[in-house]
């Protein structure tokens, strides 16, 4: 193959990746409070296949973010995040339009668009810093910039994840991802990496070890309370006390555990949208 051909795939793969991370986190099951292939969950508005025709609609917009970071050049990489925020934008609306007006992959449109630049860049400028460095610098005074003007927002104008700011210092999305997703990176991502499961269990473990190490805003909205944080660590905790997906007793509370989200109307879309850039990391080092 000629060199030209080569670099060319190595930059559609990074796409493919992306879309297939998607695809991926929607067929893992049983979810608690997410939507799989075999129930909604507390999504009446969603099932797998709206997130199917999301995850293709965003085909054009992922290729669009590898493109930017393999032609940079700059040295300042926070003007590479500036480059995409605008293409992101728009991306959400092309998603809102596959999904008639329902929030699939809102988070991921900003985290995945995030790391497949990041990707690309680290590919073309061949340069041996980690992707959760590049992410930090890409992203350096995030959180400042889009909180500086909150409290100048009326409650209706908020966004979840600007009013759990403002309510309880939480930064969410803004701050995992001007972090460079440690949680993905430090937590979930080794955990991948030691399964031998097969992968649908491998990726529950993946999941319920990022529920028991991150600060969801979108569950925190479900629940109206922070306070459903250390709750939700719990229930992390008491299943991987129970062996996990590797026991009948942890696949047993898994299911309970959905069940009472479903009763409570409680989603984890943020603890989703981490797994699923985890995926989309084991799948670029060929883990899975
Ligand atoms: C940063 C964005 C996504 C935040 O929007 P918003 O305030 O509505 O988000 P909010 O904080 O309520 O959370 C959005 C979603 O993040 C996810 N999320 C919640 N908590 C977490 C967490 N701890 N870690 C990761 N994701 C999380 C959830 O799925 C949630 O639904 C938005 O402001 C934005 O910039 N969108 C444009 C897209 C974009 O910038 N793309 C360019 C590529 S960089
Ligand atoms: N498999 C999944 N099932 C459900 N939500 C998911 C899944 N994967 C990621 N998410 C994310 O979780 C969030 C879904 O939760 P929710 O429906 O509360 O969000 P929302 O649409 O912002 O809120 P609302 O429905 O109240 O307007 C979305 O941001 C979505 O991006």
């Amino acid at each position: 193959m000629k060199e030209s051909k080569a670099v060319e795939t190595s930059y559609n793969q990074i796409v493919s990746d992306a879309l297939r991370s998607l695809l991926y986190e929607v067929s893992v099951h049983p979810k608690p409070g997410l939507v799989d292939p075999i129930s909604p969950g507390p999504h009446p508005d969603m099932t797998v296949f709206t997130f199917i025709d999301s995850s293709v609609s965003l085909r054009n917009y992922f290729a669009a973010c590898v493109k930017e970071g393999q032609v940079f050049t700059g040295s300042d990489l926070k003007a590479l995040f500036k480059n995409i925020r605008p293409i992101g934008v728009e991306a959400e609306k092309v998603m809102f339009q596959a999904t008639h007006g329902v929030n699939t992959h809102k988070g991921a449109v900003f985290s995945l668009g995030i790391l497949t630049t990041a990707e690309a860049y680290r590919l073309s400028s061949e340069s041996d810093e980690s992707l959760m460095n590049i992410v930090r610098e890409m992203l350096h005074g995030l959180t400042d910039n889009d909180f500086k003007n909150v409290h100048r927002k009326t409650r209706d104008e908020l966004t979840a994840g600007e009013r759990e700011y403002l309510d309880y210092g939480v930064k969410g999305i803004r701050g995992e991802a001007e972090a460079g997703f440690p949680v993905v990176m430090t937590y979930a991502l080794p955990i991948l990496e030691r399964s031998t499961a097969p992968i649908n269990e491998s990726l529950l473990d993946v999941l319920m070890s990022i529920v028991g190490h991150s600060i969801d805003t979108n569950l925190i909205k479900r629940a109206g309370s922070v306070d459903i944080i250390d709750w939700v660590k719990a229930q992390a905790t008491q299943y991987f006390k129970l062996g996990g997906s590797a026991t009948p007793q942890g696949m047993r509370f898994l299911e309970e555990l959905n069940q009472i989200f479903l009763a409570k109307n409680l989603s984890l879309g943020g603890s989703a949208d981490l797994l699923i850039l985890t995926i989309f990391m084991g799948l670029r080092k060929n883990i899975i």
